[in-house]
């Protein structure tokens, strides 16, 4: 039985204006409930959906890279950084399982319930159904675990038989299942801490030192910055 499940790849999509502990306790806690071999961030390029990132991509790339580099697990993917136009993770995905063919892999993109429940204006929304499992965590100010009679109708009719709560479940087929994670509630966002850091307002404890550092050298969320 054990070699024919899958290993598991979480995909860890987002902005990271920038990366906080929010996402890297997230990251930390999926490895160990849902016993992924690796976290791959995927930093979007063009975030669709939502304002133009104020940090330029080398810097938030840095920033990423310089807050993982340390765990043995954790990887950064660049690939919609490479690419021109929207990130649209359905392309990525696509790619993903183009790069892991002849692999028995399931990937599992990890997502907030925010961004969750947007889904259903992401390019091709459904396809993802097909390529990945949806991982959801919750988040301080957003509805608390994944209620399904509060989703919006057309997400609730498109996960309506691919809820569980079984992590093996996760592991027998490569795509199609949605887990919503119980992880340590983190109120951080990288909009509040922009707004500290332009503000002169201490960051410390929100995100790693080292980013904290870089952030600080290069006047990336400051208006001494002329080259963000
Ligand atoms: N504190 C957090 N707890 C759980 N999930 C989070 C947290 N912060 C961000 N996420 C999730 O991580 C992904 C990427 O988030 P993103 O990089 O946009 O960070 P953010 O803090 O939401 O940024 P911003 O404030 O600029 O919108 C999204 O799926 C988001 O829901
Ligand atoms: O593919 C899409 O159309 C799409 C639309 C909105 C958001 N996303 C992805 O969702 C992830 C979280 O986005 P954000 O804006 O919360 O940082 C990130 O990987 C985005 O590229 C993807």
């Amino acid at each position: 039985m054990s070699d024919e499940t899958f290993s598991l790849i979480g995909i860890y999509g987002g902005t990271f204006d920038p990366v906080h502990f929010g996402h890297l306790r997230v990251a930390e806690e999926l490895i160990e409930i849902l016993q992924l071999d690796e976290i791959r961030f995927l930093p979007a390029g063009y975030p669709r959906l939502r304002n133009e990132p104020i940090a330029s991509q080398h810097h938030r790339k840095t920033m990423l890279y310089e807050a993982i580099r340390d765990n043995k697990k954790f990887f950064l993917d660049d690939r919609e950084l490479r690419r021109s136009g929207e990130s649209y993770s359905v392309e990525s995905l696509r790619e993903l399982r183009d790069e892991f063919k002849g692999k028995k892999a399931a990937f599992c993109f990890i997502i907030g319930v925010d961004a969750f429940l947007k889904l259903p204006n992401w390019h091709l929304w459904r396809e993802l159904f097909e390529l990945s499992h949806l991982v959801i965590v919750n988040r301080p100010g957003h509805i608390s675990f994944v209620n399904h009679a509060c989703l919006p109708p057309k997400l609730q009719d498109a996960c309506l038989d691919r809820w569980t709560d079984d992590v093996n479940a996760l592991k027998r087929v490569s795509s199609g299942f949605v887990f919503t994670a119980v992880t340590t509630l983190l109120d951080i966002s990288s909009t509040t801490i922009r707004a500290y850091i332009a503000a002169e307002k201490s960051a410390r404890y929100l995100l790693p030192d080292n980013v904290l550092n870089y952030i600080g050298t290069h006047h990336v969320y400051t208006r001494k910055n002329e080259n963000r």
